[in-house]
């Protein structure tokens, strides 16, 4: 089984002052799973925010850091609240094991241990795991075209808009519209137009690639594209890249007044930087106000202004 494959069946995350016990866990786990190991809770929380492992197996009783307070400042973390938690531990009062599911923990196995059970304990756990995975990811998506959705985009600019203000750094949007698009519907068709729409959303998502970036389905036939970290120089770039992109999937539009071929029009607003107390609304207004400006204007263009 290659590295990559291990991965796929799940990366592990081992914490326990006892390396006995380590390397029991190591052996019954590594032909199935990546297992990394931890032998006190501070490296256990770097590596976990390092590696973004799929499971933790964690110690109760641990010198500094006990089990406990490892599971409180995971279920603390945004990036880690998710990763499920199951204790090993020699505790076996019922108390024990209260306390650890109380603390966060999804599952509790008793020290010594037995081998099989492990495993199995580890398999149903990733199991769950990767269909909460799933579920997230699906309610995130659009269906048709695979891009973020609505909601998606309302958490990561929230997010973000903190994020920018504290470092200082400039956010900006592009609000896009395909261009006449009731009448590419009437006139191929509601199937051709969601093949359009298909084509123009990958066509976006292959202009703005740095992983902070995010493209979203915002409604029908309009998008909107976040851009944290990046003022207003850098959006115009990104929005002529956009029209040059959809110009070039040539997708022909008999019945558009403004070109022979599919168009979109866009908004831009930057907020440079965002200011913390305020919130994404108003910028978002802007973007949609220039996006109005830039249909009636002509179409196929973007128009731009500045926001706080
Ligand atoms: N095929 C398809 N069409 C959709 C979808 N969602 C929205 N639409 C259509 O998108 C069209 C949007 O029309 P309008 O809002 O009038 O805008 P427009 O025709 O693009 O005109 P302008 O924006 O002014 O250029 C409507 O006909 C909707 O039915 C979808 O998922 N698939």
């Amino acid at each position: 089984m290659s590295w990559t494959d291990l991965a796929r069946n799940g990366r592990i995350l081992v914490v326990d002052d006892a390396m006995e016990n380590i390397q029991i866990l190591h052996h019954a786990l590594r032909d199935e799973h990546e297992v990394l190991f931890a032998m006190d809770g501070e490296t256990a929380l770097q590596i976990a925010l390092e590696q973004q492992p799929d499971l933790i197996l964690l110690d109760a009783v641990m010198p500094g850091m006990d089990g406990y307070a490892v599971c409180a400042a995971l279920r603390g973390s945004p990036r880690l609240q998710d990763i499920p938690i199951i204790f090993v531990t020699a505790l076996i009062q019922p108390e024990d094991e209260t306390r650890a599911l109380e603390a966060g923990a999804v599952d509790f196995i008793s020290k010594p241990f037995n081998v099989a059970v492990v495993r199995a304990r580890v398999r149903s756990q990733l199991t769950i795991k990767r269909q909460a995975d799933a579920m997230r990811e699906l309610s995130m998506t659009d269906g048709l075209t695979g891009v973020a959705n609505r909601r998606s985009f309302n958490d990561t600019v929230d997010a973000e808009w903190r994020r920018c203000a504290r470092a200082g750094m400039a956010l900006s949007l592009i609000m896009i519209d395909i261009d006449h698009f009731k009448l590419y519907n009437d006139h191929y068709g509601h199937q051709a137009g969601d093949a359009c729409l298909q084509q123009v959303s990958a066509a976006m998502k292959r202009c703005a690639t740095r992983p902070q970036d995010l493209l979203a389905r915002y409604g029908g036939e309009e998008f909107i594209l976040l851009l944290p970290q990046e003022a207003l120089d850098g959006t115009e770039v990104v929005a002529a890249r956009i029209l040059d992109e959809v110009r070039k999937l040539a997708l022909p539009h008999a019945a558009s007044p403004t070109a022979p071929h599919i168009s979109v029009s866009m908004g831009l607003a930057s907020a440079m930087p965002p200011i913390d107390s305020s919130d994404p609304s108003t910028l978002i207004r802007t973007a949609d106000a220039n996006l109005y400006r830039a249909k009636q204007t002509g179409r196929n263009r973007y128009c731009i202004s500045l926001d706080g």
